[in-house]
Order: structure tokens, then sequence, then C-alpha cells
């Protein structure tokens, strides 16, 4: 059901955990380089939307929501009113049960997809593998929603969803224009049925006021006061007179047959174009919220993905803009279609007995009253239950991405169970939405039940008082049983409303995240200027970096310190290295200087200026960067490696991956450079990875490379061959490349730096050439080489 938003999904969980990746390559920061989101292909669900009446009028007082009439004897007595003149409108009857079949088939269908989201018990025990054979039961933890973490937002006031709504006002203006033609045309079904009744009992017919037990039988023929009891005033009639009566009957029919059928044409004409409208512009404003979403994420700083997870964010993407978009949409919708139908309902109550009418206005407050309480809680446990659904998205990317670990520690089954856990508790909350939306329609459908109810009981002793036609009270009801409908339907659109303003809690917090890293509108600057604001340095600048008493925790964890007083630099024309013991703060220095994170004391310049006063996003083009991790996308060698230079030639890529010795590797694979190197790199090795990122960095011509144990899985020539190409773009004239920084714990590497600076705790505590360490003060350095001496050569 929900397979079109696949492939999107898959592009931004992509996106989104490589984002480092993504940051420093700059592709442009609301697409991806491997396809743009078709907005079309990304919600193609189809939620109908049609309330036309088409002919429903009638059954749906005796619909799902008012089963109660039959157990009362409403339809019998209904139908005994619409057959007192003649039995002529079962058929009528028949063919409004099978509308009433089909609402029910419909409303069901609604409700299985609304909790299709939530797996039910069955979910896990259906599948036949054999890791999810009868004892995964066993697995299972007990469901505690408490340990399910909701995020704390405030449900976004009420003008601010609306206002998601504003650039669309036009398509829906005319939306709302053709729904309400269409559904007053519709509305005048009852007083056609009304009509046609009190015809076929002869009132309004000149000489006859009511026919009694069918035209067949003249010698039974008497007037209203008949009815009303007074059966000494019955006047026979001739068979000549009632053929001259039957002939006025039919044609008054006809007429009234005719209205319908206009009335019919316009409403169908209407409701196809509300119907596609609105379905339309909730399409529309959902592929909108998506895009913006996306850009607001891709424009965060790579702080907030330490906090926020992939899974949870993909999850944002869809599900909650999904519940956004289309509840807004449909809920507006549905809510307008029934005011027009409750306005015109109460206004023809009015109309044929005010009386009646306001014996029935007490059940209008009640009704509001359910659906206020209602929908507290509903607006809660849907934000809940998305939350949960989040969470159960990023545990499950986050299992298919590290599959292989999942496997050989033998971990299915606990996954399965730890996934099961999750998704039961977000079926906890959607049950709790179901019971309470259960409990809601079970009582406004007794209030009105009961009130139509009364309204027959008092309406039939009006009609046995003459003071009210049997078509009349038919009709009435049918207007009376819309307006308890129409109510009911107005609250529940509430409730929707409601519930798509909470789970729009968590979405419009995110829209409103700060783009401060937006640098979209900056515009190049002219060599030799520098600007104080988003400063970009001219071409000639020297690439000497300069680290001053750096200072730095993470921002999840300020309280502890990574960085203490770093200071050193990084020179024109130089080999830097940078090793020391694992978590000692060596990938840290790399996200600073491309300011991913900002230093808590102290500054890093490059040729004097403070890289916080640069372009951030000239700043990253100038630093070419291969993480620990390299990560490559679901796409074809040749794509990965222009990743960071979409427009680069066939040439340019070669190039690029002869320098980092991966050009013969690539020729070996089925297709070249054409070969799809599938999610995260899974089809290519470790060292082929890192070889591909080095090849990606380079492309780019950057003026610094910072490789962070790039190298570590390159068997000893491939890595010397990598090196001696670096020098060699190092010292040639044709190539910006200025500098490079090594994070490394390779013997083998250090040897090939000039430098090597060797960090413990946070702090720089040698530096050196490597054989001047190795031979004299480099102790710790001496220690680390021990340590790892798998690593010497
Ligand atoms: N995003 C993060 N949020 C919070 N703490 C982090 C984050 N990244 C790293 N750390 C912590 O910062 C410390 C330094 O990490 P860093 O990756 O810089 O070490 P490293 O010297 O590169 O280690 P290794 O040689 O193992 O790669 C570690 O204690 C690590 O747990």
């Amino acid at each position: 059901m929900f397979s079109p938003r696949i492939p999107f999904c898959r592009i931004f969980r992509s996106q989104l955990c490589n984002t480092s990746t993504v940051i420093m390559f700059r592709p442009h920061p609301s697409t991806s380089r491997f396809g743009h989101v078709n907005s079309r292909q990304l919600h193609q669900q189809n939620y109908s939307n049609n309330h036309a009446w088409h002919g429903r009028l009638l059954f749906r007082c005796m619909s799902d929501r008012t089963p109660g009439f039959s157990f009362f004897g409403f339809q019998k007595g209904l139908r005994h009113l619409l057959t007192l003149g003649r039995n002529s409108n079962n058929s009528l009857l028949t063919h409004l049960s099978s509308q009433r079949r089909h609402e029910r088939i419909k409303r069901s269908y609604f409700h299985l997809r609304y909790l299709s989201t939530t797996p039910t018990n069955g979910g896990s025990s259906n599948n036949k593998s054999e890791d999810t054979s009868e004892s995964d039961s066993q697995w299972m933890e007990p469901i505690d929603l408490s340990k399910f973490k909701t995020h704390n937002h405030e449900p976004p006031p009420i003008s601010k969803v609306l206002s998601i709504l504003l650039p669309e006002y036009k398509w829906l203006t005319f939306a709302v224009g053709a729904l309400t033609i269409s559904t007053a045309a519709t509305m005048q079904f009852p007083n056609a049925i009304a009509m046609m009744i009190d015809i076929l009992n002869g009132v309004g017919v000149e000489g006859l006021d009511v026919v009694v037990g069918g035209l067949e039988n003249s010698s039974a023929v008497v007037n209203i006061d008949a009815v009303a009891g007074d059966a000494t005033q019955a006047v026979p009639i001739t068979d000549v007179q009632l053929s001259v009566q039957h002939q006025q009957q039919i044609q008054q029919m006809k007429s009234i047959a005719l209205q319908m059928v206009g009335y019919f044409t316009v409403g169908a004409v209407g409701t196809t174009i509300h119907s596609a409208m609105f379905d339309s512009v909730g399409q529309k404003i959902g592929a909108r919220l998506r895009k913006q979403l996306f850009t607001t994420i891709m424009h965060q700083d790579i702080a907030f993905f330490d906090q926020n997870r992939a899974g949870e964010l993909a999850n944002r993407l869809s599900t909650d803009v999904h519940e956004v978009a289309e509840h807004l949409v449909q809920n507006i919708a549905h809510f307008l279609t029934n005011l027009v139908r409750v306005i015109t309902a109460i206004w023809s109550m009015i109309a044929i007995s005010p009386l009646l009418t306001f014996y029935l206005s007490p059940v209008v407050p009640l009704l509001t009253g359910c659906a206020a309480f209602y929908g507290k809680f509903i607006k809660t446990w849907s934000k809940q239950h998305l939350d949960v659904l989040a969470h159960s998205t990023h545990v499950a990317t986050e299992r298919f991405s590290g599959i292989a670990t999942v496997l050989s520690f033998g971990q299915k089954r606990k996954e399965v169970a730890r996934y099961s856990s999750v998704i039961e508790a977000a079926y906890g909350y959607a049950k709790r939405v179901a019971i309470f939306q259960g409990a809601f329609f079970g009582s406004s459908q007794m209030v009105g039940n009961m009130a139509l109810l009364g309204v027959l009981w008092v309406g039939t002793t009006h009609v046995f008082a003459g003071q009210m036609t049997p078509g009349q009270l038919a009709g009435f009801c049918m207007y009376a049983a819309i307006l308890a409908e129409g109510v009911g339907e107005i609250s529940e659109s509430v409730g929707g409303f409601l519930k798509a303003q909470g789970s729009g809690a968590r979405l419009f917090s995110l829209l409103d995240k700060d783009t401060s890293f937006d640098t979209s509108n900056i515009q190049p600057v002219a060599s030799d200027v520098i600007q104080t604001q988003h400063l970009k340095l001219p071409p000639n600048y020297k690439p000497t970096i300069e680290f001053r008493n750096v200072q730095f925790s993470y921002p999840s964890h300020p309280a502890v310190p990574i960085l203490q007083e770093v200071s050193f630099s990084l020179t024109n024309g130089e080999f830097l290295a940078l090793t020391g013991s694992s978590g000692s703060g060596k990938s840290s220095i790399i996200s600073l200087l491309l300011r991913f994170y900002d230093p808590s004391r102290g500054g890093i310049t490059i040729d004097g200026v403070d890289i916080k006063d640069l372009d951030i996003e000239w700043l990253r083009s100038q630093i070419g960067t291969v993480r620990q991790e390299p990560i490559l996308f679901h796409a074809s060698v040749f794509e990965n490696v222009a990743y960071g230079k979409p427009d680069a030639t066939k040439n340019e890529v070669i190039e690029a991956c002869i320098a980092a010795n991966a050009h013969h590797f690539i020729l070996d694979l089925p297709n070249g450079y054409d070969t799809i190197v599938g999610e995260r790199g899974a089809s290519v090795s470790g060292g082929q990875k890192q070889r591909l990122s080095i090849a990606r960095a380079l492309l780019t011509k950057p003026r610094i490379l910072a490789l962070d144990e790039a190298s570590s899985a390159l068997d000893a020539a491939g890595e010397q061959d990598v090196l001696q190409r670096l020098r060699n773009l190092l010292e040639s004239k044709d190539n910006n490349l200025s500098a490079v920084l090594f994070v490394t714990h390779k013997k083998s590497v250090m040897k090939a730096c000039d430098r090597v600076l060797v960090l413990s705790d946070g702090r720089i505590i040698e530096k050196g050439s490597y054989d001047f360490l190795d031979k004299t003060k480099g102790d710790q350095l001496r220690k680390l080489m021990m340590g790892e001496s798998t690593e010497l050569k």
C-alpha cells in the first residue's frame, strides 16, 4: 500500500545516514544527486474523499452510524410511511441497502488502512522463516509504553497548521465552491422523496387527498381526514376521476424526477471537481512539506544528526507529512461537506416543522460535547503513536544497514523481538485511539438514534393530527438523520483535524528549525576581495591552517572535554600525521576543521582568517576529506566519484581514480565505471571503497586533503602507490593540492609524513618527524607502535 514511498525513503535515508559525506561534498542541499523526489510518486495513495450522495441519503439514516434503527423498527416504520399509498418504494430501499453495504466496506477500508500502519500480534508469527518460529514469543519483551520516549513538542497552533494550506488557496476556494454546489444539489433528494410520497398519497392532487391501499382499489379511496381518523367523510370517486388523477400524479412525479436528474447532474459534476481537487491539493501540500522538511534537515548542523536518528527523521518525512497533509485536507473537505449538509438539513427541517426542529435542537450540543472530549485524547495519543512509529523505523533501518553484524552475532531473533516490541507499543497507542474512537462513534450514534426515534414518535402523532403529511414526516426524518450524521461527521472531522494537529507537532518543530547554514544566496566574491561576512579567500591564499589553544566538547556531551589546549599548524606543502590512541580526538580535529562543530575555546584560522568568518561551503570546498568509514551511495562508480563535482568529465573522473590507485580495479568490475556499488558500497571491498573515496576527494581539486585512516584497508603496495601519487600532486604545479593531513596509526604513513603529532586524551603530547620521535623523545609514539605492532612493517 505504501510502495510509492519506498524509493523516496531509500533516497532520504541514504542521504541522512551519510550526512557528513553530503555536507562535505556540498551537492545541492535540497536534492539528491541520484534522483529528484517526484511528488506524484511520493504519495499516490488513493484515499477517496468522495462524500457525494448518489442516492445514499435515506440509507444513511439507517446505515453504519445508526444500525439501531432496524432494532427500533425505524426502517420498517419509514417503509410503512413510504408505502402508505402503494408498495412501490421497496426497490428504492433495496438500492439504499446495497449503498449501505458499499459505504460500510468503504469505511472499513479506511479503518483498516489506518490500522495497517500498526501490525497486530499476528504480524510476526505469520512469518514463516526459521527465525520467526513459535519460540519468538519467548523473546518478546514486555511492552512498556513508558520506555518509549516521545518528544515533548507542543502541538502547533491551529493557525499554523492551517497556514500550510495558504499557497493553495485558489484551488481550495474553487474546490470548496464545487463542494458547496454539489452538496446543496444532492441535498434536494429527501425533499423529492417527501414530495413523491405525498403525490403517491394524493396530497396536492386535485379532488383526491390521500389514496389508501393502492390505486387499483378505487372503493377504498378516502380524503385526508380519513387518514386522520374521520372515515365517515370518505367520498367514493369514479374510475374516470381516478384515471385523470392518476395522469396528474404521473405528470408531477415526472417533473420531480426531471428536476432531480438536473440536481444529480450538478451534484456529480461538483463532486468530480471537488474530489479531484481536494485529493490533488492534499498530494501537492504533502510534496511541498516533504521538500521543505528535507531542505530544512539538510541545512542542519551535524550536531543535529548526533541527536536525531536517520530512520526517525525518514519517518517524519514520510508518515508525519502523510498524516498532516492527508488529514488536514481530507478533514477540511469532510468538514465543509458536512457543514453544508447540516445547514441545509436544519433549513429544510425548519421549513417542514419548526416545532419538531425545536425538539431536536439539544442533540447538537450533546454531540459537540462528545467530540470535544474525544478530540482531547486522540490528539495526544496520535502524536505518541507517530513518535513510536518513527522509533520503529529507526530500529528497522539501523538493523538492515548493520545486517552483517546482526547475522554474525546470531541476533536475528533478538532483533525481530526488539522490533516487534516497538511495533507492539505503537499498536498500543493505535489501539487506545481506536477504542476511544469506537466509544465516541457508539455514544454519538446512540444519541442520534434516540433523538430520531423521538422525532418519529412525535412526528407520527402530528401526521395523525393532520399537522403534517406522511411525506413531510419522511422528509423531516431523512433531514434529521442527515443532521445527526452530519454533526457526528463534523465532530469526526474536528477529531481528525486535532489528530493532524497532534501529528504536526514534531513536523512543525523540525520545519521551524533554523537554517543558519543556508548559504544558497551567497554570491561568489571577486578575487582579492575579503568580505567580513561569508568570506571567501582569494584564489592565491596561503593554505596554512592554525589551531590555537583549541578546546572542544561535543554538544551532546558538553561536560566531556575532547580536545584541550590543542595548538598546531599545517603549513603549505606539508604532509602532517596525527596519531594517538583510540578516542584521543584525532577525527574530532578534522570535524572542527570542516566546521561540523565549533571549538568551545580557542580558534582555527586559514591564512590568518578565523574559519568562523569564512563561507562554510567555500571552506568545505577547499578541504577534500575521506572519512574513517568511507560512504558510497547506491549508484554507479562514476556517480560516486563525481559526487562532489557532478559536472565532472569522464577524463577528470578517470584521472582522479588513477591518482587514488582505483582505476585498475574499476576496469575489472562487471560494468567498469557504470557498475552500481550497492547501498553504502556493499558490493565493493573495504580497500576499494577507500580508494574510491580518495578519488572522490581528489576530483574536487582541494587545497587541503584530510584523510582519516583512509589507507587502513589498503595493502602495503597500494598504500605506497597512493602516498607517492599524493606527494606528486603536492609537488605538481598544475594541481591545487597544498597540504595533506593524515589521521593514522600506521608507521608507513607516519614515515611518509614531514611531521607527526601524537595525541593523548585530547592533548598534543609529542611532535616532530617520525624518525626523530622514534629515535629520541617519542616515548608515547613508541608505546603506541609497540601496542599496535601488527601494523609495523
Ligand atoms: N558525535 C559525537 N558525539 C559525542 N561524542 C563523540 C562524537 N564523536 C566522537 N565522540 C567522542 O569523542 C572522543 C574522540 O573521538 P574521535 O573520533 O575524535 O577519536 P579518534 O582519536 O579519532 O579515535 P579513533 O582512532 O578510534 O578513530 C571519543 O571519546 C568519542 O567517544
